[in-house]
């Protein structure tokens, strides 16, 4: 006993230091694997920035093997309220096997067939014409600048097209909720803000449809000397969900709608712009990204010539066929790669012209109806159209 006592006496003096020597090897196998697993990791992060910024540039690459300028071309389904206009025949068609091709009927079985870059047939739904601009709400987070407009007749759906409905939204709402949602996806590695304005301009007059009582605005160079434009007094506001966002997208349309009551104009004669500024930071390198999305639902585009219109009336067509001349002008001369640009020639080409500048995106969606007997659609060098409206 006395040995078995002397055993387990010296086993006890000697446990601490046996149990020491245990918990100190444990840590070292613990802090190896520890630094093991944080190598792993760092060596994963380091692949998945790779990654990233790979899967950018394709994404690039494949935005510009499109375009950076695309036309694209909706058709109006026939509504039922459409169906009272007598002696009107189908003049537009699309070609279900080829979904770039559109012909508009010429009178005598003769028929004029267009490329445009993507042809939507009246049944298009508002998912399948945004799926076709959605790479470029992307690029918008990757730092570019993007136009999307949406061109035509009063009536041809160009608010349907931006705005839509309420059960069924168009291109504004769905692509802010995309640019959301991408900024929710790569939270990890970068930080977002994100910042509205939204301007109204009617007889080349500028209103900031955010404000209370429709402000009258001006451009002017920036005078921090980075010699950008800028509107000064433009509501600017920040915003953190696409919850807020459609909110204020609410108040600008009514807000449209209002002041253009005010001042006896209808909104369908005013040029109406959502523009988003997202700017990024990168959270290991501190490197800062710029990316605006404009969002345009331009004036309709007006027979008023023909039917004889004077004064208000008058002036007022006169001002939207100004400016979407001016537009087309500026596309023209950019897919042209022209020296010269035309930006000064009215407002809208002037605000937007950061925008459309070298190195940006820009979408034009023309709306048109399957009885349009007047689209005519102007070719240009490079076999894909501008498409522009002419009423002779
Ligand atoms: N693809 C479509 N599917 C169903 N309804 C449509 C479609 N396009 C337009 N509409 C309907 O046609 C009507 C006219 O469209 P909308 O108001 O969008 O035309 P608009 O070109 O914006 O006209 P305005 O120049 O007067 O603003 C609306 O009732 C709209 O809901």
């Amino acid at each position: 006993m006395k040995t078995d006592y002397a055993s387990l006496r010296s086993q006890v003096r000697n446990f601490s230091d046996f149990y020491g020597a245990a918990i100190t090897d444990a840590k070292k196998q613990i802090s190896a694997a520890m630094s093991e697993m944080s190598e792993a990791n760092k060596d994963l992060l380091e692949k998945y920035r790779k990654e990233v910024a790979l899967r950018r540039k394709y994404h690039e690459q494949l935005v510009e093997l499109k375009g950076n300028i695309r036309v694209l071309c909706r058709v109006k389904p026939v509504l039922k309220e459409d169906q009272h206009e007598e002696g009107q025949s189908v003049v537009v068609t699309t070609d279900p096997n080829n979904e770039s091709a559109l012909s508009v009927l010429k009178g005598q079985g003769r028929s004029h067939n267009f490329e445009l870059d993507r042809v939507f047939h009246p049944q298009a739904t508002q998912e399948e014409v945004f799926q076709e601009i959605e790479p470029l709400v992307t690029s918008c987070i990757d730092g570019y600048h993007v136009c999307i407009f949406a061109y035509g007749q009063t009536g041809s759906g160009k608010t349907y097209t931006m705005e839509g409905s309420t059960e069924n939204p168009g291109i504004n709402q769905r692509a802010l909720k995309h640019l959301f949602s991408e900024i929710e996806d790569r939270k990890d590695m970068w930080t977002y803000t994100v910042t509205v304005s939204s301007v109204e301009i009617y007889n080349e007059v500028l209103r900031d449809l955010l404000s209370k009582d429709g402000e009258k605005l001006d451009i002017k160079i920036n005078p921090d000397g980075t010699g950008q434009l800028h509107v000064p007094g433009l509501r600017v506001i920040e915003v953190k969900s696409f919850q807020h966002i459609k909110k204020l997208l609410a108040q600008a349309r009514r807000n449209r709608i209002t002041f253009g009551t005010q001042m006896n104009q209808h909104s369908s004669r005013s040029h109406a712009l959502l523009m988003t500024t997202v700017v990024g930071i990168d959270l290991a390198s501190g490197a800062k990204t710029t990316g605006k999305l404009n969002l345009v639902d331009l004036a309709g585009s007006e027979r008023v010539w023909k039917s004889g219109a004077e004064g208000e009336r008058l002036k007022e067509a006169q001002n939207i066929n100004r400016s979407l001349l001016a537009l087309g002008d500026v596309i023209q001369a950019l897919r042209g790669k022209e020296k010269h640009i035309p930006f000064r020639n009215s407002r809208l080409t002037y605000l937007l012209q950061d925008s459309l500048g070298k190195g940006n995106k820009t979408a034009m969606v023309v709306q048109v109806g399957t009885h349009d007997s007047t689209v005519r659609l102007i070719h240009t060098d490079y076999n894909v159209c501008i498409s522009i409206y002419v009423y002779s």
